[in-house]
């Protein structure tokens, strides 16, 4: 569904991303790992078209994105959970959920995602900023749902949440998955990766250094935690 071709990204001189090649098929769910400053969000924001320096090619089933503006990939399907979770003081939770377009076949109803989300329910009409972190990575998270994105890219979502809150994103990214949703992650918390994902690819100073199933991180896990530095 997901393929990148040779994809280099640079921050003015300093190059961050040195071709990049990696892909996701259709309702896969992948992590990127690597140690702080491996370009892992880098990555995801190139596919975003939230990166404007870049070279190479990324493509959507079959189709070239890479030189579409961001609002246009969205409307391809690409759904973007950010890190910063993206939330707006003026709107409330169940507008958060109403207002954004349908870009897929297939949107989530909003009973479907306030049953997934019983906590999102019960906060429907206070302002998302007002939300605990947790609870505004669950809006991130569900608002990209409920437009019937089709690939999501999610910068970390456990980053900062509560065990039974992470325990929670990895049952919605589950759920999604069932639905036929693809999702590429950034995750630092193998546990938690290899609880959710299919596979696994490794960077290091901006390169794909390995491909890893799951059950390679599994029995891999110490060296990888010392690896990167967890
Ligand atoms: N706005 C920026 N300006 C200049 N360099 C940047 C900027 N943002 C990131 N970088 C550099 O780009 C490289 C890749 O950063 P990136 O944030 O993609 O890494 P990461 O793997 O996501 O790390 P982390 O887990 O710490 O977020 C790093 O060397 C970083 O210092």
């Amino acid at each position: 569904m997901l393929r990148i071709d040779t994809l280099s990204a640079f921050y003015g001189e300093a190059q961050v991303l040195r071709e990049v090649s990696l892909d996701v098929a259709a309702g896969e769910v992948v992590t990127l790992v690597g140690r702080n400053g491996a370009g892992k969000s880098t990555l995801l924001r190139c596919v975003m078209g939230l990166h404007p320096g870049q070279r190479g090619t990324i493509e959507l089933d079959g189709r070239d994105i890479s030189r579409l503006p961001a609002y246009k990939r969205a409307r391809a399907g690409l759904g973007w959970v950010p890190d910063d979770r993206g939330a707006y003081a003026t709107l409330s939770v169940t507008e958060h959920l109403t207002l954004p377009p349908r870009v897929g076949p297939d949107p989530w109803p909003l009973d479907r995602v306030y049953e997934a989300f019983p906590a999102l329910y019960q906060r429907r009409d206070s302002a998302a900023t007002m939300l605990s972190g947790g609870e505004q990575q669950m809006l991130a998270l569900a608002r990209v749902l409920r437009m019937g994105a089709r690939l999501l890219l999610c910068d970390e979502p456990t980053e900062g949440l509560s065990p039974l809150l992470v325990q929670q994103v990895g049952d919605l990214l589950r759920e999604a998955k069932q639905h036929g949703v693809t999702v590429l992650l950034v995750e630092q918390n193998l546990h938690f990766a290899t609880g959710v994902a299919d596979r696994h690819y490794l960077l290091a100073e901006g390169r794909v250094v390995e491909a890893l199933a799951n059950s390679e991180v599994r029995s891999r896990e110490r060296e990888l935690l010392a690896y990167l530095g967890i």
